[in-house]
């Protein structure tokens, strides 16, 4: 069975095409990357994915179920998790309190529990408490914990969204320019960080500019360009490919 994939998918805002029937394959356990020229799609490729977006037409399927129609959070529920370029923490809490927020999802307790302090809110409270502190420490920031998050670097923006994406048990996660404004040596920090997810059996999906992590680590490599796939392989297929590389120098690509 295809682990996950689109068929036929379109997004159309007003007269923009921004996705044109794509169909896209994603390998289980691996590293797929989408690339392209600025405004080529991606992002909103992404969302519709994930239910941020309705598309116009065309279906998402992931483990044989139809979810294109699904609500973001059933669709994160069932397993497929994303991060945003820019991650929205909330600056005045802790790391960890912005990453419980992420496992709240797998909870069941709900506003009765919540008045009434109930013994399962105080039980889902700490289970939130521990699966964050395993995640921050999966992405090497547990010695951050308790730091604010409007202190963080940049690099470690980028890990507190992966340990969102992760606390909330993902099956795939789909990672919007994971490294996108950190340095050379973070950059490197952040590939080792998708290899490790990938070996605990997370599949990965990224979009991603800088093109030289990519054809590093991605397994296969899909390349969009005003909206429509113009090529898909793997790293060393796409490299060479010539509608490719005429999409980037006519394009403005910033790899
Ligand atoms: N919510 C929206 N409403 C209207 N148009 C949109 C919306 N989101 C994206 N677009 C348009 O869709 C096209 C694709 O944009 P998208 O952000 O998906 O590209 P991208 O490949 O992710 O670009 P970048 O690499 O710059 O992030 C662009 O023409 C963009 O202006």
């Amino acid at each position: 069975m295809i682990f996950l994939e689109t068929k036929n998918l379109t997004k159309k805002f007003g007269g923009n095409v921004a996705v044109n029937n794509v169909d896209f394959t994603v390998e289980k356990g691996k590293i797929n990357a989408i690339i392209g020229p600025n405004g080529a799609g991606k992002s909103t490729f992404f969302n519709l994915i994930s239910g941020f977006h309705s598309p116009s037409s065309g279906q998402v399927i992931f483990k044989g179920q139809d979810i294109t129609k699904l609500p973001s959070n059933k669709i994160a529920e069932l397993g497929v998790a994303r991060t945003f370029q820019t991650t929205n923490l909330f600056d005045q809490a802790t790391v960890l309190d912005n990453v419980i927020v992420g496992h709240r999802l797998r909870t069941k307790s709900n506003l009765f529990d919540a008045i009434l302090r109930t013994s399962r809110l105080k039980r889902e409270e700490e289970q939130c408490r521990e699966k964050a502190m395993e995640v921050l420490e999966f992405v090497g920031l547990e010695h951050l914990a308790g730091k604010l998050a409007g202190g963080l670097t940049q690099e470690e923006k980028k890990r507190t969204a992966f340990a969102l994406a992760l606390a909330t048990d993902p099956e795939i996660v789909f990672l919007d320019e994971p490294a996108g404004g950190v340095n050379p040596s973070e950059t490197d920090g952040l590939a080792e960080l998708m290899q490790k997810m990938v070996d605990k059996g997370i599949t990965v999906c990224l979009i991603e500019h800088k093109m030289q992590m990519i054809m590093r680590i991605a397994h296969k490599i899909m390349v969009l360009n005003y909206g429509e796939k113009i090529a898909e392989g793997r790293p060393d297929e796409i490299r060479n490919n010539e509608t490719v590389i005429k999409a980037y120098l006519g394009g403005s690509a910033s790899a």
